[in-house]
């Protein structure tokens, strides 16, 4: 039977890439597939690029063995209703809803995600009165970034480009282009070979190089297309940027800071001296009420 139970949701940003918020402390909601892709729906749901299910880490049995470490969950699905292991703007919206709605204090705290335990530091103020990003609100601890072995291309149209292929708990491929142009219109999906270096599907980010350690990029996200922002996509064009510069931790032995512009704004991204990824940027909460559940099949 279909509830007609209110269930209610948020709706945040970070950059631009948005996501619905729903609170599920207990872990009551059952989220089909469907249900996720007809919430991120623009036109017969919400809309956004992926979903962020707050659940108790105790309460759910990917995050059980986490509890202990982490209270809460990041239960992150893509706009198609795809599982993922990680999304870096999410973790920024995730804490700063849990301190916004009094959760947790703020300040740092650690969450549990499909790709392990992230930590957070997490202001109060995640955007400004007129509901803009305020930079620099929420800073996550992205862990180390895994270069996968093996040559990888990328090819759009007739274009083609070597990649970097980076693991920041969810799979990226990296290039660099002449212009942001050159990635096309980016409706479908790149193709990327060889499909066995991503044998669950793959993020791309295609990047420019702007300055001294500073690099802009567009992004094809798996599971929900091109995106105005992704977090670990921002990780993994840094990391990749820093190697094309020259510039590793595990050789040198010091950290290197860049500024990441993405089409919904911009990211500060610093690989510390022990090869940690650390990510800072705005979170905004920009609407809560409450859905229509028998609209979505809970
Ligand atoms: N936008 C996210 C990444 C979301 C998951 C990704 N689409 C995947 O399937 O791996 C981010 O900010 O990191």
């Amino acid at each position: 039977m279909v509830s007609t139970h209110p269930v209610a949701f948020l709706k945040g940003h970070g950059t631009e890439n948005d996501f619905v918020i729903l609170p599920d402390p207990a872990g009551e909601l059952r989220l089909s597939t469907e249900t996720v892709a007809r919430l991120c729906d623009r036109r017969a749901g919400v809309g956004g690029d992926g979903l962020l299910r707050v659940v108790r880490s105790a309460a759910h049995p990917e995050a059980r063995e986490m509890a202990s470490e982490a209270e809460w969950f990041m239960d992150y699905r893509n706009g198609d209703g795809s599982l993922a292991e990680m999304c870096g703007n999410g973790l920024r919206v995730f804490a700063y809803h849990l301190v916004r709605s009094g959760l947790v204090p703020a300040g740092d705290l650690a969450v549990a995600t499909r790709a392990g335990v992230r930590h957070v530091r997490a202001s109060a103020s995640g955007g400004d009165a007129a509901g803009r990003a305020a930079d620099g609100a929420v800073t996550v601890d992205m862990g180390r970034a895994k270069q996968l072995d093996g040559a990888v291309t990328v090819t759009v149209g007739d274009r083609s480009w070597p990649a970097y292929a980076l693991d920041l708990g969810n799979p990226h491929a990296v290039v660099f282009v002449d212009e942001l142009a050159d990635a096309g219109a980016l409706r479908t999906a790149p193709a990327v070979a060889p499909v066995t270096t991503f044998p669950d599907g793959v993020n791309v980010e295609f990047v420019v190089r702007r300055g001294e350690r500073h690099i802009a990029l567009r992004v094809h996200e798996r599971g929900a297309g091109e995106t105005r922002s992704c977090g670990t996509g921002a990780c993994a064009a840094m990391v990749a940027a820093a190697r094309r510069d020259g510039a590793d931790p595990a050789l040198d032995g010091s950290g290197v800071t860049y500024t990441v512009d993405v089409p919904g704004g911009r990211l500060v991204i610093a690989e510390e001296a022990d090869g940690r990824i650390v990510m800072t940027g705005p979170a905004v909460i920009v609407a809560e009420g409450s859905l229509n559940a028998g609209q979505f099949g809970f």
